[in-house]
C-alpha cells in the first residue's frame, strides 16, 4: 500500500472534510483528500473463503467440522486462499497447531489470505481495553506464524457517556497501538465497515484519515452499508481496501428487510476502477447450508471478477 504517509499529504480544505466526516476527528488533521493505496494501475483478484461462512459447522460441542475440514473444502472449491477466522481456533491453540494448519494449506496449494478478530476499541482505559489490545496483539503473533498478511479488525462500539470525539480518539489510539505492533511483525490491520462509527463511508474514512500507520487500511465488506445506495458508499472506501469480503446480499435499510442479491458485476467494476489487487473473500452469512451455497456463489463471483 502503500500505506505510506504520502496518502496523508492532504490538500487544504479543512472545512469540507470536517463536514464530510460529521466533524469527528483530530482538529489538526482535517483534510479534503486522502491519497489512495498506491497500486500499479491494473486490478488483480484472488479468491478466498472466510471460515465465518461455516460458523454453525465450526462451533458447538462437539463442532461438526474443524478448521482442517474447512481448509479441505476450500481446496475442493479450487480457491486461491482461505481466511482462517480467529473465532474457530481452540483457546489453547499452540504455534505447532498453527504451523500444522499452515502446512496443510501449503500442501493443498492454498495461501492464508488473512484472519479476522472481533475486537472492540471503544472501551475507556482500564482492564477491558488492555485485554482487547492484548488479544489483537496475540492474533498478530498468530497471523505471523500462519503466514496471513492481514487481520480484519473492528473499531468497536461507542460506550455510554462518551462523546463522539472521545469514542473516535479511543478507537484511533487502539488501532494505532496495534498497528505499531503489527508493523513490527509484517502484518496489516484492515478496518471493516461494521456498524457504529464505521457504518458510513465517511465514518470509515475518518479512521483512514486519522490512523497514522503504514500498516493500516480498510476491510471492505460488501454487505455492511445500509444507507441509500450501498455501492456508492463502497466505491468511496475501495481505494483504501487491503482486503475485500463479499456477502451474497446487500440491503439498504438497517433492519435488513429488503435484502437484494449482491450485484457481483457492479462490485467487480468498483474494485476494478480502484485498481484493487488482492483477495476477494466470500463471507457467506445467509441461512443456507454453506457447503452447498458457497460453491454456487463462488461460481458467480468467479465469472464477475474474471
Ligand atoms: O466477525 C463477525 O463477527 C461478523 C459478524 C457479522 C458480519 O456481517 C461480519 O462481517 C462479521
Amino acid at each position: 500500500m502503500s500505506l505510506n504517509f504520502d496518502r496523508r499529504k492532504f490538500m487544504l480544505g479543512c472545512a469540507a472534510a470536517t463536514a464530510a466526516t460529521g466533524g469527528v476527528g483530530s482538529p489538526g488533521k482535517h483534510a479534503s483528500a486522502i491519497e489512495p493505496i498506491a497500486r500499479n494501475g491494473s486490478h488483480k483478484f484472488k479468491l478466498s473463503l472466510a471460515a465465518y461462512s461455516y460458523r454453525d459447522l465450526l462451533t458447538g460441542d462437539p463442532a461438526e467440522l474443524t478448521l482442517a475440514d474447512f481448509v479441505d473444502d476450500c481446496a475442493k472449491m479450487n480457491l486461491d486462499a482461505t481466511e482462517l477466522t480467529s473465532y474457530y481456533f481452540p483457546a489453547d491453540t499452540t504455534d505447532a497447531d498453527l504451523r500444522k494448519l499452515k502446512q496443510q494449506c501449503f500442501h493443498l496449494g492454498l495461501s492464508v489470505s488473512g484472519t479476522a478478530v472481533g475486537n472492540d476499541f471503544g472501551f475507556p482505559p482500564g482492564a477491558e481495553r488492555d485485554r482487547q489490545i492484548a488479544d489483537v496483539k496475540r492474533w498478530i503473533d498468530r497471523a505471523e506464524v500462519l503466514g496471513a498478511p492481514v487481520i480484519r479488525i473492528f473499531a468497536g462500539k461507542p460506550k455510554q457517556g462518551q462523546s463522539q470525539q472521545q469514542t473516535h480518539d479511543l478507537m484511533v489510539e487502539g488501532i494505532e497501538a496495534c498497528c505499531q505492533y503489527a508493523g513490527e511483525h509484517g502484518i496489516h490491520l484492515a478496518l471493516e465497515n461494521h456498524g457504529g462509527p464505521t457504518s458510513t463511508a465517511e465514518g470509515v474514512l475518518s479512521f483512514v484519515r486519522d490512523v497514522r500507520s503504514p500498516w493500516f487500511g480498510v476491510n471492505l465488506d460488501s454487505g455492511n452499508f445500509y444507507y441509500d445506495d450501498p455501492y456508492t458508499d463502497l466505491a468511496k472506501i475501495a481505494p483504501y481496501a487491503l482486503n475485500v469480503q463479499v456477502k451474497v446480499v446487500t440491503s439498504n435499510n438497517e433492519e435488513r428487510t429488503n435484502k437484494q442479491p449482491t450485484d457481483y458485476d457492479r462490485l467487480a467494476r468498483i474494485l476494478k476502477d480502484s485498481n484493487y489487487r488482492g483477495y476477494i473473500v466470500l463471507e457467506y452469512e445467509e441461512a443456507g447450508d454453506p457447503r452447498t451455497e458457497c460453491p454456487k456463489h463462488l461460481a458467480e463471483i468467479r465469472k464477475a471478477f474474471a
